[in-house]
């Protein structure tokens, strides 16, 4: 596969399992997520490790901080040589457009700049109760409008927001959608879901998934199933 589409989640407390289950994958099949977990615990010496096996790695830490230090955190990702790091639009365009600005040096050899719009994992509800007037599609096209104007790759949302999200903005602008849940596999915390085939329909161009995969009895299996679900529509 040219330009795997599914972004596997490592978010294990122990780093010996993670590279037992990265034995198992090729980089051909999918790409790697190191996220606020795993990066707390072994820090960057797990990501070059990762990288060193030819992995493209999503460094998610979902930045959110004054515009200096996340774009200078976004240096510090630039240098681990990731190919896609994540920062909250909710942090502003003045702090996306620095952290554009400071991954500017490193060409094309910069990694990919995305900004988290709503979680995954929140209900309208929920996003209510942090005071946002607005349900969770219309924050997340108001916030995707900050980041494609501070002129960022694209956005973290839901794929239930994803047709809409590419009608306004263009096949260009970049959708990474976790809260992908295969037919008959468990939500956990995730509300806004879709399965990997409606996803891609909806023109997602990577998934981020998780626990459907690294929990599984088989995850070889469960990942080759998503990767040939979404194959024909890719
Ligand atoms: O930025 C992310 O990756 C992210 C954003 C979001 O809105 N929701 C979300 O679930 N994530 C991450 O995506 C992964 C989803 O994992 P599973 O729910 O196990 O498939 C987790 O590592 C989350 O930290």
């Amino acid at each position: 596969m040219n330009d795997p589409k599914v972004v596997v989640a490592l978010d294990f407390d122990d780093q010996n399992k993670a590279l037992r289950f990265v034995d198992d994958l090729e980089p051909g099949s999918c790409r790697l997520k190191v996220g606020k977990e795993m990066f707390t615990y072994f820090g960057p010496a797990f990501v070059r490790e990762l990288t060193r096996r030819n992995f493209d790695v999503f460094l998610d830490l979902k930045f959110h901080d004054i515009p200096n230090t996340v774009a200078k955190a976004c240096v510090a990702a630039a240098e681990l040589g990731v190919w896609m790091v994540n920062l909250h639009a909710s942090g502003g365009s003045r702090m996306m457009e620095a952290s554009r600005k400071a991954l500017e040096a490193y060409g094309s050899e910069r990694p990919l700049l995305i900004a988290v719009t709503v979680l995954t994992s929140m209900s309208a509800e929920e996003l209510a109760e942090t005071g946002v007037p607005r349900t969770p599609e219309q924050q997340v096209l108001y916030l995707a409008e900050l980041t494609k104007r501070a002129g960022l790759d694209g956005v973290v949302c839901s794929a239930q927001e994803a047709a809409l999200l590419k009608r306004t903005f263009g096949q260009s602008f970049k959708l990474i959608t976790p809260g992908i849940r295969p037919v008959g596999s468990e939500l956990g915390d995730q509300h806004r879901v879709m399965t990997p085939e409606q996803a891609i329909s909806a023109g997602v161009d990577y998934m981020v998934i998780g626990r459907p995969i690294t929990q599984s009895s088989a995850p070889l299996a469960a990942l080759n199933a998503i990767n040939d679900s979404i194959i024909k529509r890719v």
